[in-house]
């Protein structure tokens, strides 16, 4: 590995000296105190969590470079030796986040600030993990860790919680101890994929790089193209091999600062398939992300053209992702709307879930920024560091409406089915098979054949689903009607919400009126009376477009404007709620 060497071994000494004697300010250390205190006080998960992990000296380095890092509990501060006159002092600057690894710290280490992002997966979330960092810093160590510890663990969470806890399955192998588990039997499946984005191409990493590409659905969800190998494992072992096999066809190079650098991001895919689910039901997703490192100007100055080039394309999607957590991140905050430009790199557009505010499922990130040590790249990681350090982001604070469904996660919709899905006859709906892991957002996406097929096939006659579904849809509506009132779209007025009509009702627009009907507006027949055809439900789940039912409505009763999306297989529209 080259390495420059501006470093003389009288700064080195200096530097060990002045370090040695070195402590953090009164002001730095309320300044960390201040930060954990918030951190312990904060009852929200975090959307992003932040870590920094600082590598060690190499062995290569030890003898020419200084470690010009402190980690303090949950800080860092980087030093320089700064020289004025011919007085040196230590120059220091202090960067708190979620939590530090220092140059000790292992990979099982490491390790424990994502592991909260298996159960996740395990119970229908997104969870994704990145490395963030200069070229050389670490992050395909780290992530190449993080891999394996994974495929380590992955199998015994599962079991774990398919036998309610480590105890029970213990308990059960004490009884069956030639016991080797097949998820099969618990309509479990876990399936991998390995691909890598090199600039704008993506490539299969299992199936001797062949090209997939990205679309984006009607529904906006995002899709891998192009015949992705999909493996199912069933073991530690098989994991770990098709980990080894997807690294060794990763697009590396020497470069400078790394003989192995990675050139392309590596996308490590894990997807938790609960078979027994019924359509609608979306399989949890692990991304690990090895981001491709950022170089600076310096760094580039050995380049070719060609590597020049490819250095701009690795630059020009780790701004990309950057632009997405930081506006992510303001989103949150704002009162104005803020745009996620998650559509100005592959990188991005494949993570989209993991930046929208709305989301379906939970979704919950861990950004993990490696440094390098050595004075030399204190330039770099300062820059690594001022970047990451702002990017944590809270979940949004629950939003539960008991009267709309939509705000509702796993355990408010179980109760509410609990009490409402009882019927005269003496059935009864069971939550653990209506809704075993979805919230009430994902429910209330479902077609109506989609929530009554659940329904029948577990026991409830037609016209108790129906009823039920109705009761549902009716409440979905309300409910959606009511956070469009909070947010001060509508008026109230004796008692009954009138629209205050600050949208211009215009042809072409479909108008939910207060008796839950739909309308779509063709033309104005006179001051406050629209001639509109009927929208009504389908068979077959969904909306037609009655063009030969024509009616005039009045104005006044139209509650709001909402948007169908036309679902293209159906042939039938349905309700963006
Ligand atoms: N925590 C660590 N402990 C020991 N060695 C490490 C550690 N982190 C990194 N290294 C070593 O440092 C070198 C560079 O690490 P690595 O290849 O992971 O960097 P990188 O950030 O992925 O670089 P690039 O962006 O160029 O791919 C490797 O030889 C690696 O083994």
């Amino acid at each position: 590995m080259l390495k420059e060497n501006p470093t003389t071994s009288n700064d080195k000494e200096t530097f060990q000296i002045l370090k040695k004697s070195w402590k953090p300010t009164q002001v730095e250390l309320n300044e960390i105190e201040k930060e954990e205190k918030l951190n312990s006080n904060i009852s929200q998960k975090r959307a992003f969590k932040v870590c920094i992990r600082v590598r060690p000296l190499l062995n290569d380095e030890v003898y020419k470079h200084y470690d010009a890092t402190t980690a303090v509990n949950n800080s860092v501060f980087i030093h320089k030796l700064q020289q004025r006159f011919n007085k040196k002092s230590l120059e220091t600057k202090l960067f708190s986040v979620d939590q530090v690894f220092d140059t000790q710290s292992t990979n099982e280490d490491v390790y424990e600030s994502i592991n909260h992002l298996i159960p996740l997966i395990l119970e229908g979330g997104v969870g994704t993990v990145f490395t963030y960092g200069q070229t050389g810093s670490g992050k395909t160590h780290t992530m190449t860790g993080i891999e394996n510890l994974v495929a380590k663990n992955i199998f015994s969470d599962i079991l774990h919680k398919i036998f309610g806890g480590r105890e029970g399955y213990e308990k059960f192998l004490s009884k069956n101890p030639s016991y080797i588990p097949k998820f099969k039997e618990y309509n479990q499946k876990v399936i991998v994929s390995f691909f890598e984005i090199y600039g704008e191409t993506i490539s299969d990493l299992l199936n001797n790089k062949n090209k997939l590409d990205l679309s984006e659905d009607v529904f906006g969800a995002i899709n891998i193209t192009g015949g992705l190998v999909e493996v199912e494992v069933n073991d530690t072992e098989s994991m770990l091999e098709l980990i080894k096999k997807g690294s060794a066809f990763r697009n590396t190079k020497a470069t400078f600062k790394n003989d192995t650098s990675s050139r392309s991001h590596a996308v490590f895919q894990i997807k938790i398939i609960n078979f027994s689910d019924y359509n609608g039901a979306e399989a949890g997703c692990l991304y690990i992300v090895d981001l491709a490192g950022s170089e600076s100007g310096a760094d580039t100055q050995h380049h070719n053209k060609e590597q020049i080039a490819e250095s701009v394309a690795i630059n020009k999607s780790l701004a990309a992702l950057k632009d997405c957590i930081r506006n992510r991140s303001l989103a949150v905050t704002s009162k104005r709307h803020i745009h996620i430009p998650y559509r100005n790199s592959k990188l991005t557009l494949l993570l989209k879930e993991s930046f929208e505010l709305d989301s379906n499922r939970q979704c919950e990130t861990v950004v993990i920024a490696t440094c390098s040590p050595t004075e030399i790249d204190t330039a770099q990681t300062l820059n690594t560091l001022r970047y990451i350090a702002p990017l944590k982001v809270n979940l949004p604070p629950s939003t539960y409406d008991a009267e709309n469904p939509a705000s509702w996660n796993n355990v408010e919709l179980r109760k509410w089915v609990k009490e409402n899905g009882v019927f005269e006859n003496g059935s009864r709906v069971d939550p653990n098979k209506f809704c075993p892991r979805e919230n009430g957002k994902q429910i209330c996406l479902l077609h109506e054949e989609d929530i009554l097929e659940r329904l029948t096939l577990n026991g409830i006659g037609y016209k108790n689903a129906k009823l039920f579904h109705f009761k549902l849809w009716n409440l979905a509506l309300k409910g959606k009607a009511k956070k469009h009132a909070i947010k001060g779209e509508m008026e109230k007025t004796q008692g009954k919400p009138i629209v205050a009509f600050k949208e211009r009702w215009e042809s072409g627009k479909v108008a939910l009126d207060f008796d839950d009907q739909l309308k779509l507006l063709l033309s104005k027949e006179k001051e406050g009376l629209w001639r509109c055809c009927e929208i009504v439900k389908s068979d077959i789940g969904g909306y037609e477009v009655r063009v030969d039912k024509l009616i005039l409505a009045e104005e006044k009763l139209f509650n709001k404007p909402v948007l169908l999306t036309f679902d293209e297989a159906r042939k039938v529209y349905e309700l963006d709620i």
